[in-house]
């Protein structure tokens, strides 16, 4: 894969195969959401349209498929920010940085409209080593509907363990 082809497919292209499988952003989980997150400038954007299914009150998208969009969009752009930290962008060689979600606070603004674009914007807050702070905003139609805060730490040796 080329760099302009990793632009189009996002950071969750890269993930290895045993991680993979996240119901939000995993590519090899079938019943997922494939959210898929990239670098626009020194933002980091991911984008998705809800369907039906999705709704909490008709017209109106439920808040847990909100808070799934910023919680993947956050621990693609805190991978993708210790990958660029490291000196390396989506194409290189070098392993990627795995990120999981220690902390997740979503403010929802506004009600969120069904069946249109909606569009999450981070930006990162805070990094070391091995923790990023990643801040975002998700639109619909323009109209900024929720905002989040994920603090994201490297997955340990041990994790789960
Ligand atoms: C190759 C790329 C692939 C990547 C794929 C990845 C998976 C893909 C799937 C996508 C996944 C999608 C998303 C998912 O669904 S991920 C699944 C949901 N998340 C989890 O299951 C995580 C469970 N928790 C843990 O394993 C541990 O608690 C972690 C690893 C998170 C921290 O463990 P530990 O506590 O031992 O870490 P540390 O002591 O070294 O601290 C490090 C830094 O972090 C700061 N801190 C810690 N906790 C919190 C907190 N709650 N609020 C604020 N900050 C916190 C801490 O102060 C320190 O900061 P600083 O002192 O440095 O400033």
């Amino acid at each position: 894969m080329n760099r302009d082809q990793a632009e189009a497919r996002g950071v969750q292209a890269y993930y290895p195969k045993d991680m993979a499988w996240c119901y939000g952003c995993g590519r090899l989980n079938e019943a997922g959401h494939h959210f898929q997150t990239n670098w626009e400038g020194e933002e980091t954007v991911t984008t998705y349209t809800p369907c039906s299914e999705h709704m909490a009150i008709p017209g109106f998208v439920y808040g847990g498929l909100i808070a799934s969009l910023l919680d993947c969009h956050s621990t693609g752009s805190a991978s993708l920010a210790l990958y660029r930290d490291q000196g390396h962008e989506l194409g290189s060689d070098a392993p990627l940085p795995r990120c999981v979600t220690a902390s997740l606070k979503v403010d929802y603004l506004k009600p969120t409209p069904l069946g249109v674009k909606l569009i999450a914007r981070g930006k990162i807050r805070d990094m070391n080593n091995k923790k990023v702070v990643v801040e975002s905003e998700l639109y619909a139609e323009g109209i900024l509907c929720a905002r989040g805060e994920v603090v994201a730490v490297s997955m340990p040796e041990n994790f789960g363990k």
